[in-house]
């Protein structure tokens, strides 16, 4: 199976992960096979404990597998040593978090700049005019040389997710990338997720709770329990939360 052309950003078949003592064991991914399509922003949604950071941390390989196979492009990552893994991570996935992840010590722009630094080489002329564009339309231009204790939470997101975007990796992994922010950052946001998704050909998975954010993907994926119980597309917020609350009530 690994030697089949995959061109999925992220491809998992028959995942699981499990946690705690065998006796009794907690089923935090049940069985899951879904790609992560190029060209397409998948939102993850689910009730609270369903799996959806697991999944996330899965895909980017920064929690192992129970069992399954899982590729990052036409890669294999299970059974990768770290530092092969951490090589693939590095030159193929951009996180944008929910807690920013930013180095305190570093300016906003020395932050946008550091996986550049870690992969060893300095931007392009053209990701340096993307770089721009990203800083321009997200409001940041004027404080790049800020640390960032020096700007608000919804300015060092914005970092963080110029530093996510500039590399153009293969995918995208968001984790409630817009929950501190106020409304026409988040509309900006996830315009430049769609953005990335639909010009630049790469593969956004993002977990999120709001109805409006996942209104934005092109295809909603639902987990409950651990597995994926549901994929839609083309649905507003409304129908989102209807579904949500839907699905609260056969789970609770
Ligand atoms: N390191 C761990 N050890 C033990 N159990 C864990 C661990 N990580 C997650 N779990 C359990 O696995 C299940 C799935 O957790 P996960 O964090 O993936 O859910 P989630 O959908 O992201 O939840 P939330 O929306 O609340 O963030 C939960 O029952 C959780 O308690």
């Amino acid at each position: 199976m690994n030697t089949i052309e995959r061109t999925a950003a992220v491809t998992l078949r028959n995942v699981s992960r499990t946690y705690g003592d065998p006796a009794n064991p907690i089923h935090a991914l049940r069985d899951v096979s879904v790609d992560i399509n190029r060209r397409e922003f998948t939102a993850v949604m689910g009730p609270s404990g369903s799996g959806k950071s697991t999944l996330m941390n899965v895909m980017a390989g920064l929690d192992e597998a129970s069992a399954g196979q899982i590729w990052l492009g036409a890669n294999p990552i299970v059974g990768l040593g770290d530092t092969a893994r951490t090589i693939l991570r590095r030159t193929m996935i951009g996180f944008v978090f929910q807690s920013f992840n930013l180095v305190p010590t570093l300016t906003a722009d020395e932050n946008i700049r550091l996986p550049f630094i870690l992969a060893g080489h300095r931007p392009t002329a053209e990701q340096e005019s993307w770089i721009t564009h990203l800083v321009t339309s997200l409001g940041l231009r004027d404080r790049l040389g800020h640390l960032p204790s020096e700007l608000s939470g919804g300015q060092q997101q914005r970092v963080a997710i110029v530093r996510a975007l500039a590399g153009r990796p293969t995918i995208i992994l968001a984790d409630e990338p817009t929950g501190a922010l106020d409304t026409r950052t988040s509309r900006e946001v996830l315009t430049l997720l769609t953005t990335a998704a639909r010009e630049y050909g790469q593969g956004i998975a993002m977990v999120t709770h709001d109805p409006v954010a996942a209104s934005y993907a092109d295809r909603i994926l639902v987990l409950a329990d651990g597995a994926i119980v549901g994929e839609y597309r083309g649905l507003d917020p409304r129908q989102i939360s209807d579904l949500l609350i839907t699905l609260q009530g056969a789970t609770a």
